[in-house]
């Protein structure tokens, strides 16, 4: 599990250093490691000695690490150039790069290789155009690429788009969703000192391991009704292939079956895809856990069938995903019988999803939403999570997974390959498998599980991704191979 902070998490943690007077040393040891990291990069392109690496230094302490950081890289023979970009840069930081033989120039040299970025870190605020950066030129950032809100991850005007970004003490929530995972390129964190005054973590990432345990392999004697067994409410006469995207990921994820509920040309398509499954118009069964929507279009019969898995699931106290057409059909009555009967409720929405939902289901808290929803896609997933009493799996180019008061989960393993149809489907099927194989027991959280079927999806895009442009039935086929190389 990996852990991320808020800017401001970080900016308090740092206050007893400060106030102990370790200010400078904090600095200098950031600084050091920076200095490092950009060494590595300078390495794998060519020589250290000899080349040129500008910086462009801010009016804070950030500029204050890059001027520090120039000054390590200036006794390795590196020629260190400041290029401030305010009408002051942080004093003792430009002394130590003076005193290094570094120098201050008004643009970037044109032989400069790499350019630090020190303009802004967790003290930016509000929106920023950044001055012009070369084009192919390495750019390592300084604790977050500027431009970036340390706290959401928000990019609100211009950004410095960086290849390494070494981050020091803690990863900043800002590096790890949206738009801040984008322009972060490879992320280093490095320690200085201030982790033991951090608190609990704003927002946490599955690693592999933590994924691959919800979907471990069965046990020696495990039976199919042990393994987990899905019901699936997808597919209609008009979008029957839905109901196979869902049925194939779910199949590829290890389950002990999979049941089919839905009209006859849905059932066919799914029963020539995978024999296997077992399908029926109906929901009886012996389904431990079941998801509805992907493909169930809007009209009575969907109502109708989404009405049925819903009493299923509140007579049973089973599990549920609700995705695609069951969020713009699902009522608050259902929901709060979902959760009066103890089941565990996982709404995979993507943007959009989620702002027509809260608008209809939770107006008190429409006003602002779908702006709130685009640049803190955490808070987001946040408030929706809290005002429905349910977990929100809100899907994007980082996918949240948050709890009423739980923990919040961020996943980024996916590209915008992904961004396809049906791909939402195959994500709708893994969370719901993920439910339906803990339905015998275990202790995973709901939201790590939802969190564990995004990792699992993301990985598979990834993984399908490197064959060539695909379509969803190839995520499906990739989450076997995933699985696979444990
Ligand atoms: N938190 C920590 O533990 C440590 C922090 N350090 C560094 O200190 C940084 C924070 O330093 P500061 O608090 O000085 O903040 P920054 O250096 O991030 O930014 C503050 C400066 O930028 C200006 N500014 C803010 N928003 C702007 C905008 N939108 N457009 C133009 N100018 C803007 C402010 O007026 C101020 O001069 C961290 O990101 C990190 O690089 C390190 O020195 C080591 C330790
Ligand atoms: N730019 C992106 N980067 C990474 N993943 C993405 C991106 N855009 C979409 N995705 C992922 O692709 C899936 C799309 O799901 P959804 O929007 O429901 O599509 P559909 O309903 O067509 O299947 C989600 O898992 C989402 O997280």
């Amino acid at each position: 599990m990996i852990h991320a902070y808020t800017g401001d998490a970080v900016r308090a943690a740092e206050s007893p250093v400060l106030r102990a007077g370790q200010g400078e040393a904090l600095m200098r040891r950031a600084a050091w490691k920076l200095a490092i990291g950009v060494v590595r990069e300078l390495r794998s392109h060519g020589p250290v000695a000899g080349s040129t690496v500008a910086a462009l230094v801010g009016t804070g302490n950030n500029g204050g690490d890059a001027l520090w950081a120039l000054s390590f890289l200036r006794r390795r023979g590196v020629n260190a150039v400041a290029v401030p970009t305010g009408d002051r840069m942080h004093e003792v930081g430009l002394d130590a790069l003076r005193r290094a033989g570094g120098r201050v120039a008004d643009r970037i040299p044109d032989d400069a290789v790499l350019l630090i970025d020190g303009v802004l870190g967790t003290g930016a605020r509000g929106g920023w155009e950044p001055p012009p950066v070369p084009a192919g030129i390495t750019v390592v950032a300084c604790d977050l690429p500027s431009g970036v809100d340390a706290n959401t991850g928000e990019v609100a005007g211009g950004v410095i788009l960086a290849d390494l970004t070494v981050t020091f003490g803690a990863l900043k929530t800002g590096l790890v969703v949206g738009a801040g995972a984008h322009a972060a390129g490879r992320v280093e964190l490095v320690d200085i000192g201030i982790e033991p005054y951090l608190g609990e973590p704003d927002v946490s990432s599955l690693e592999r391991d933590d994924a691959l345990a919800v979907f471990a392999p069965p046990a020696w004697d495990d039976h199919k009704y042990r393994r987990g067994v899905l019901g699936v409410c997808a597919g209609s006469e008009q979008y029957p292939g839905a109901a196979v995207l869902v049925c194939s990921s779910a199949l590829a994820s290890g389950l002990g079956m999979v049941q089919y509920a839905g009209p006859q040309r849905a059932a066919n398509l799914v029963l020539t895809a995978h024999p296997e499954v077992v399908a029926g118009s109906g929901v009886e069964g012996k389904a431990q856990a079941w998801v509805a929507g992907p493909g169930l279009g809007s009209d009575e019969d969907a109502q109708s069938r989404l009405a049925e898995v819903v009493e299923t699931c509140v007579d049973g106290a089973l599990p549920l995903v609700l995705d695609a057409s069951a969020l713009g059909l699902v009522t608050l009555d259902q929901l709060s019988r979902l959760r009066n009967a103890g089941c565990e409720v996982v709404l995979t929405p993507h943007q959009g999803e989620l702002v027509k939902l809260v608008d209809r289901l939770v107006p008190d808290i429409a006003d602002g939403f779908a702006d709130l929803a685009k640049a803190d896609p955490v808070a987001a997933a946040r408030r929706a999570a809290e005002a429905l009493a349910v977990v929100v799996l809100l899907k994007g180019s980082t996918t949240v997974s948050a709890a009423p008061g739980g923990r919040t989960l961020v996943q980024n393993e996916g590209g915008a390959e992904l961004a396809t149809a049906g791909t939402g489907d195959c994500l709708a099927g893994l969370v719901a498998s993920a439910l339906a194989r803990s339905s015998q027991g275990g202790s995973v959280a709901t939201p790590e599980k939802a969190a564990a079927a995004a990792w699992l999806h993301g990985t598979a895009g990834s993984k399908a991704a490197s064959g060539g442009p695909f379509g969803a039935s190839s995520v499906a086929r990739a989450v076997r191979h995933t699985l696979t190389a444990r």
